[in-house]
């Protein structure tokens, strides 16, 4: 026991400096071709224009009657049907001829304008049609070509992120395929003796391995392919060996446990031995220990990214959202990486950490009276009480200082589970 360290020999640094000594080192991966509908979730690696104008055709926006303007009122000749679809040819529709319509389809030649049903009556013969009030202007109730998207028009800029609506535009455009950046592939591995994994029983001085089941389950809630490695021993040559295996399979990698200042904390030394360690210790609460490092795949020579995210459940799930889903955005090629921030006001008193600035699990909601977000905490933030992340959908930042923040206190901040 004589051998442990009595102190870190890693900085304490801020978290806006971990973010971005993280943020730097990556650089975006690869680009791939995918198809339009199999597109959402990546990111766009070009700028995308639209391959023909929307609508197509000029559309009638009312169900109705096709004319051609300038039309009276009056008595008018039916020259036929056109509904959505492909019809069959009308011959043109002439001053005082009317052709029935649909919502959507395409105007018939000769006609310009739509007169709604609604202006119109029944004549008691099917050939003809009452118009009870004329075209006020040429065009009225249609949609011109390309009114609403014209043709190589930039529809999706390069960066930006490719959602449902996203996808839907792509189609929209005629755009058959895009270029996206390829996502990284992420290995995860939990360190730990005292770990076992649900469905065998735990023996006295062990816990379940929840961390890994965390990491992956929000990995794939991001649509990011990932390894599980397993649970690894806290002793050197297998935190080394595991590490050297997932150096081999993945972009990112992320750990948990192993990181601070114990006889048995392995992390840090590994990956001083395989890669260069970033920073070891960042000035924030939950997550102190929070280490990141780059390493070199041996076979492929790839740039590999590392995180040892603390072993206690709320440090680590805190340290994922606050860096490896920045990383993670960033390697996918997002221009913004860092998840949306927003301001809300404290429903309860908070007693704030005079040394660390605390990322506080809260639950945000609306106030639809006062147009504000409020944040209710989900109360006892210790680090190993995973409740505390359960119902909370934001982190407030809070900052270090040496008092309580009362309640209705305007404080920022991070919100969770954010694709966009
Ligand atoms: N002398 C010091 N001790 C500690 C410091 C310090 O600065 N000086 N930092 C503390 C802080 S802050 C944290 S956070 C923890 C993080 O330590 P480790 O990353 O080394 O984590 P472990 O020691 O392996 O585990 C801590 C705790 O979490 C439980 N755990 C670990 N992995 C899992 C898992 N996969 N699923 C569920 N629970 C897990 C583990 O059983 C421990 O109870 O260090 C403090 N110590
Ligand atoms: O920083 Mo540790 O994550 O407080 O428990």
């Amino acid at each position: 026991m004589s051998q442990v360290p009595r102190s870190s020999p890693y900085p304490l640094i801020e978290v806006d400096n971990a973010l971005s000594i993280a943020l730097s080192e990556a650089a975006l991966c690869q680009v791939t071709q995918v198809l339009s509908k199999e597109a959402l979730g990546f990111v766009a690696a070009e700028h995308i224009y639209s391959k023909s104008p929307f609508p197509p055709f000029k559309a009638s926006l009312k169900d109705g009657y096709a004319v051609r303007h300038p039309l009276t009122p009056g008595i008018k000749q039916l020259v036929g049907t056109v509904t959505t679809g492909r019809s069959k040819e009308l011959p043109p529709v002439n001053c005082d001829q009317a052709a029935y319509i649909t919502t959507g389809a395409p105007l018939p030649p000769g006609a310009d304008s739509v007169i709604p049903v609604e202006w119109t009556l029944e004549t008691g013969d099917p050939g003809f049609v009452m118009i009870s009030r004329g075209t006020q202007v040429s065009g009225q109730e249609v949609r011109q070509i390309g009114s609403d998207i014209s043709q190589g028009e930039l529809i999706i800029s390069e960066g930006s992120y490719i959602g449902v609506t996203e996808c839907a535009l792509l189609i929209n455009c005629g755009v058959e395929t895009v270029q996206v950046y390829k996502r990284p592939k992420v290995a995860v591995f939990s360190t730990g003796n005292e770990l076992v994994e649900i469905g065998s029983s735990p023996l006295f001085g062990e816990v379940y391995d929840a961390n890994r089941p965390l990491i992956i389950a929000a990995l794939q809630r991001m649509n990011i392919e990932t390894v599980d490695l397993g649970i690894v021993k806290d002793d050197e040559a297998h935190v080394r060996g595991a590490f050297e295996r997932a150096l081999e399979l993945a972009d990112i990698i992320i750990t948990s446990g192993g990181v601070s200042m114990g006889s048995h904390d392995y992390v840090k030394n590994v990956l001083e031995q395989i890669g260069k360690v970033h920073f070891g210790r960042v000035r924030m609460k939950p997550g102190k220990p929070l280490t990141f490092a780059t390493a070199e795949s041996c076979k492929s020579r790839s740039k590999r990214f590392i995180v040892g995210l603390p072993g206690n459940p709320v440090s680590c799930y805190v340290c994922f959202y606050l860096l490896v889903v920045p990383l993670i955005r960033k390697l996918s090629g997002h221009s913004k990486p860092h998840l949306p921030r927003v301001q809300a006001e404290l429903l309860d008193p908070i007693r704030l950490d005079p040394e660390r600035p605390e990322y506080h699990r809260s639950i945000l909601q609306w106030d639809f009276e006062r147009h504000i977000y409020q944040a209710k905490s989900t109360g006892d933030q210790s680090s190993s009480r995973l409740l505390s992340a359960t119902k909370a959908n934001a982190l407030l930042i809070l900052p270090s200082e040496n008092k309580t923040l009362e309640k209705g206190a305007l404080v920022s901040a991070i919100l969770l589970e954010c694709d966009k």
